[in-house]
């Protein structure tokens, strides 16, 4: 506002305050400043009641926020609730639900108990605790031997490892047909008594959507848990909807399947074997192939290009699903084709088993220079903190691995030598190792291009289920510390690109 030149300094105010009202009064008019800050703490034992508030008190944050590392004088006063100190503080207490049985529970599983159905593995593997490390040798220990006399009671409804110092069960709980971009998989999801993992498999055989398999055909790949009757209150519609039907289940069609023991599983699967010996078909039938994967949620779910583990679980799924050629045994007859077979048995054992958050860690002792091994040693880790026993009790659930009892051989999608020892001393029978190339090799490596097998559709994109190659230089390293570090048996063709 312009005053004009003839109004004096006191008509500009007064017309001011007509206009905009008094000035406010400031907190400084009202209560001038006239002490330097207080000191909270003297303030706070001033406050405090009684003799039994001590310094102590101090240090143990009686006094919420008087001992952050805040300017002196500028905590805020108006959370002070002047309590009496002598109460306890009322805290909110948390509920937690535990989801372990009871421990007298979990070590009243009887042999007494082992003809009931549906009474020990169901309950023993959904209440399994979650530290699995600390625990496993106790309970393993502990039922052991009641367990172990239970699992040869009722061999229908668990598969055990046959390892007698750690006998533990698995038990299918549930299998689902997936379309994949290979074809179309069951995925069986596992439970089981050592830990509170949910291990999986991924059964590749459409041939069951074909309808039951016959003399001249190789047996249906099907868990004897998930087929067990569990209970004999379960309905169809149970049995169903837990997967434990047979064929293609549709609207139209909702066949359960039938207890290995009315059918026997094992019985079909040694008629097949002795079909075979009659008429040779297991030795031109490849035996199922089969890989155990480990979890790896950067690789397989984010796509990271730091390993090549979501293009291995892809590649494998690829490979098992490849339709498989028989020669004709009599030359009227010509050379038919099978739908591939086999599973893929997978791990929920991420980062070699030493857990995501500390192969996080890991990677970024990588990016400061360190490989794959020395970064899980600096961490306190094995180089590989793997099992495969629970592995080796789902292959044998599935009626893989061992010929001598109600199984079939199997062979090994893998370059790693530690897994087909791991396997064959848990007793699984591996006719052949069948090597995984990288994608991205053979496409790089001159030696490799031209192979037959190399599918032109695969050549650059993503590492994830129905990806592409791909290759970088966190890749290259990847893979060159498996094989000088590790033994891997892939053949190492690039130079070292920190040479
Ligand atoms: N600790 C650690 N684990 C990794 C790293 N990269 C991948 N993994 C994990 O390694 C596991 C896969 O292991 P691989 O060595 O690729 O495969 P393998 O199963 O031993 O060998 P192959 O059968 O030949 O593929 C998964 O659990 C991944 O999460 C890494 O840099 N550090």
């Amino acid at each position: 506002m312009h005053s004009s030149p003839s109004s004096s300094p006191d008509t500009d105010t007064a017309l001011l305050d007509l206009l905009t009202g008094p000035a406010r009064p400031t907190a400084k008019t009202i209560l001038p400043r006239r002490d330097a800050a207080l000191d909270p703490l003297l303030i706070a034992a001033a406050f405090a009641s009684g003799p039994h508030v001590t310094r102590n008190h101090y240090q143990h944050d009686f006094f919420p926020g008087v001992m952050l590392p805040q300017p002196e004088g500028s905590w805020d006063w108006t959370k002070f609730t002047g309590e009496d100190a002598s109460e306890e503080p009322q805290r909110k207490r948390l509920t937690y639900v535990s989801r372990q049985a009871p421990r007298r529970q979990r070590m009243e599983l009887d042999v007494s108990q082992s003809g009931k159905e549906n009474s020990g593995l169901l309950s023993l593997a959904e209440n399994i605790p979650t530290s699995p490390k600390k625990r496993r040798s106790s309970l393993a220990q502990a039922t052991g031997d009641r367990l172990r006399n239970k699992v040869s009671a009722s061999p229908q409804n668990t598969t055990a490892v046959q390892d007698a110092s750690s006998p533990f069960q698995v038990k299918c709980m549930a299998r689902t047909r997936i379309p994949t971009p290979h074809g179309p998989v069951f995925l069986h999801l596992y439970h089981n008594s050592r830990d509170s993992k949910e291990h999986m498999a991924i059964v590749v055989d459409p041939a069951q959507f074909s309808g039951p398999s016959s003399p001249d055909t190789p047996p249906h790949i099907r868990s004897q848990t998930l087929d067990a009757i569990w209970s004999k209150d379960e309905t169809d519609v149970d049995r169903i909807t837990r997967g434990a039907y047979v064929g293609r289940l549709s609207p139209m069609s909702q066949q359960p399947s039938k207890s290995p023991v009315d059918c026997d599983h094992s019985r079909t699967r040694d008629q097949s074997a002795n079909t075979h010996q009659v008429i040779g078909l297991s030795d031109i039938i490849p035996s199922p192939l089969i890989r155990i994967h480990s979890e790896c949620f950067t690789g397989e779910t984010v796509g990271s290009m730091r390993c090549d583990c979501g293009e291995q679980l892809d590649e494998a799924i690829r490979l098992i699903s490849q339709p498989i050629s028989i020669p004709s045994l009599s030359s009227s007859k010509p050379t038919r084709t099978i739908p591939g077979r086999g599973a893929v048995i997978y791990l929920r054992q991420e980062g070699r088993g030493i857990g995501l958050l500390s192969k996080i860690r890991a990677y970024n002792l990588q990016d400061l220079g360190h490989d794959t091994v020395t970064a899980n040693l600096m961490l306190g880790h094995k180089a590989d903190e793997r099992g495969y026993e629970i592995a080796c009790a789902i292959l044998r659930d599935l009626g893989l691995g061992n010929p001598d009892g109600a199984g079939e051989s199997v062979r090994v999608l893998t370059n790693n030598p530690d897994k087909v020892e791991a396997l064959e001393r848990e007793g699984i029978h591996v006719v052949e190792r069948v090597p995984m190339i990288p994608r991205s090799w053979k496409t790089r490596n001159p030696l490799l291009m031209a192979l037959p097998e190399l599918d032109e559709g695969h050549v650059a994109g993503a590492t994830i289920i129905g990806g592409k190659a791909v290759h970088g230089e966190d890749l290259d390293k990847y893979l060159r510390t498996k094989v000088l570090k590790m033994g891997h048996m892939l053949p190492l063709w690039m130079e070292d690109p920190e040479r």
